[in-house]
């Protein structure tokens, strides 16, 4: 049986970006096997430092500079923030290859709104294959929750190929493409919010007289154990916190208080800004007032 990193055997795939996503990528892709036959390369704005720690980290090539990075590429991860990539695609487009894939990772910029720029910095790529995807840093350990969304114009080659990206750092499935800002909020930002968890749990532990090491163990622990049994039990979560929840008993007092402070209503509601704030993010006004970040 073919692989996934097969499929992209002899490619040569660019990050434009070298943050957080695109060494969380390079990471699950180069860890996770990647063929040696593929090519990576990755090129950010003006931090050769941080280039030079990801090609001593991982199997990958520095390009020297944005044009250089793109030209042979086959596939083009745009990794930069939503703030950057108007002036970076242009000139990405201008020297990419015109049947170059992109595939973006951009917060709350549209399909059609990377063609425009794309085809604004090369007119003959009028109708470019775009694929707009959210995957999240669990993608470091092959673990990314991802959804994804093509533009018309992709093939079903494209859809291997991206599914063989997508697939060797996680979970993917297809979403229509107006509901990537929600798959943003949920998911895109929500290891951040799992981890705040984890951050206000474990000072709880330390409230009630644990230390800091073993009140962290076992937050980790009970999130690894909780996590466990969602995907193995088949049981329903609701079903699952029933069955730790005594009448009258501690967890009782416990999900109470959780209630009483409005948990699940502060969990919807970040969910919700977030899902706004990409919208705004992709929005052509952007750059942002001074006032917002
Ligand atoms: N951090 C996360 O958890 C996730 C981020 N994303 C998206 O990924 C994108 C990047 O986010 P982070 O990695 O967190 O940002 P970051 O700030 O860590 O990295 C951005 C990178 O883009 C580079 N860059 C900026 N302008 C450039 C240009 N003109 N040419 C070449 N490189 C340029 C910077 O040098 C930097 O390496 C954002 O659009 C974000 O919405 C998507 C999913 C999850
Ligand atoms: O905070 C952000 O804008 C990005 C998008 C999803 C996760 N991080």
């Amino acid at each position: 049986m073919t692989s996934h990193h097969e499929k992209l055997d002899d490619m040569t795939i660019a990050f434009v970006g070298a943050g957080s996503i695109a060494e969380a990528l390079i990471k699950g892709l180069t860890e996770t096997g990647i063929g040696h036959a593929t090519r990576l390369l990755v090129v950010n704005r003006h931090n050769p430092a941080r280039l030079a720690y990801l090609e001593a980290q991982y199997d990958v090539i520095a390009g020297k500079d944005i044009r250089q990075a793109v030209v042979d590429a086959d596939i083009i991860l745009l990794c930069m923030k939503p703030k950057d990539i108007h002036e970076a695609l242009p000139v990405i487009a201008a020297h990419a290859r015109v049947d170059a894939l992109y595939i973006s990772v951009v917060a709350g910029y549209t399909i059609r709104s990377i063609q425009e720029m794309i085809a604004c910095g090369n007119p003959l790529a009028s109708t470019p294959r775009i694929v707009r995807t959210m995957p999240n840093t669990s993608c470091a350990v092959g673990k990314s929750a991802t959804a994804y969304a093509m533009s018309d114009s992709c093939t079903a080659r494209d859809r291997v190929y991206v599914e063989a990206i997508l697939c060797s750092v996680g979970t993917s499935c297809t979403v229509d493409e107006h509901l990537l800002n929600a798959v943003t909020g949920l998911s895109g930002s929500g290891p951040a919010y799992v981890y705040y968890l984890v951050e206000a749990l474990t000072l709880a532990g330390m409230d009630v007289g644990l230390d800091e090491q073993t009140s962290y163990s076992l937050v980790i622990q009970t999130l690894y154990g909780a996590a466990h049994m969602l995907t193995h039990t088949g049981e329903s979560p609701a079903i699952l916190r029933d069955r730790v929840t005594s009448p009258g008993g501690t967890t009782f007092a416990g999900i109470s208080t959780l209630q009483q402070f409005g948990f699940e209503h502060a969990i919807r509601q970040a969910v919700v800004n977030a899902t706004k704030r990409a919208t705004e993010l992709g929005d052509h006004s952007y750059p942002p007032t001074p006032s917002s970040k």
